[in-house]
């Protein structure tokens, strides 16, 4: 089974969670598409649902296949949230923002009632960090905040690039307008701690440490989906 089957599988498995005339967050990345592309043809069968994407990518997507799309503050309130995941541990802590979607996905993931996350084996870790943090700031004051960045790291006994994301011939910029930095930490053995201290620099717009917002992980590999739960 290829990478793009186990994704499948992982969509697959979670489109079960899915009941007609429910309220979803949709995520954003390659995981989430293939679950995009299953929920369209459950659309196309008369299987009733209204989406908030997490993206203007997803949100193409979904018109493009005919998936009913609503602003989330025409919905604020959501039964279920779908997403990808960039790493996903035991206790389902997540790293997200590979795609430059975290800020949208956390703030659709906390009007949701539930998160449910789907990836390939690929992506789980026994400690998070091997990829890069996504940190999203503010293009104001840039400098200052990398080195607040860099003093809340050391505190904490992190060291690493931190490197603003480029795309094209220029920085990369998310849909809400900021810049992207991408932290190579190595390894974040306390991300409880990071995620607060990254949370009081004032020109951090929000990071890619999703703790205690997924309810279930499922996660596809050869031989099938399993899922982990979260023990809280
Ligand atoms: O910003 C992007 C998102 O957080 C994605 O959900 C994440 O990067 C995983 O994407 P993929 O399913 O393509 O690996």
């Amino acid at each position: 089974m290829d990478a793009r089957e186990m994704k499948i599988k992982a969509a697959e498995a979670a489109l079960a969670h899915v009941e007609s005339g429910m309220r979803l967050g949709i995520g954003t990345g390659s995981t989430a598409e293939e679950f995009v592309r299953l929920l369209a043809e459950k659309v196309a069968g008369g299987f009733r649902v209204e989406g908030v994407p997490t993206s203007e990518r997803t949100a193409r997507l979904c018109v493009e296949l005919g998936v009913p799309l609503k602003s989330l503050d025409e919905l604020p309130a959501l039964d279920l949230t779908i997403d990808g995941a960039d790493e996903v541990d035991a206790g389902l802590r997540l790293i997200k923002g590979g795609g430059g979607a975290l800020l949208r996905e956390k703030i659709v993931a906390a009007a949701s009632e539930r998160m449910i996350v789907i990836a390939d084996e690929s992506k789980l870790v026994e400690t998070l960090g091997a990829f890069a943090l996504p940190i999203e700031v503010n293009p104001f004051g840039l400098v200052s905040t990398r080195i607040a960045i860099e003093k809340v790291a050391a505190r904490l006994g992190l060291s690493g690039e931190l490197d603003l994301r480029q795309s094209g011939d220029g920085e990369f910029t998310t849909d809400g307008g900021h810049h992207i930095i991408d932290a190579s930490f190595g390894r974040i053995p306390d991300a409880e701690a990071l995620s607060s201290e990254l949370n009081s620099i004032p020109g951090v717009v929000e990071h890619g440490l999703f703790i205690n917002m997924a309810a279930l992980a499922i996660i596809a590999g050869p031989a099938g989906a399993r899922t982990l739960q979260a023990n809280r």
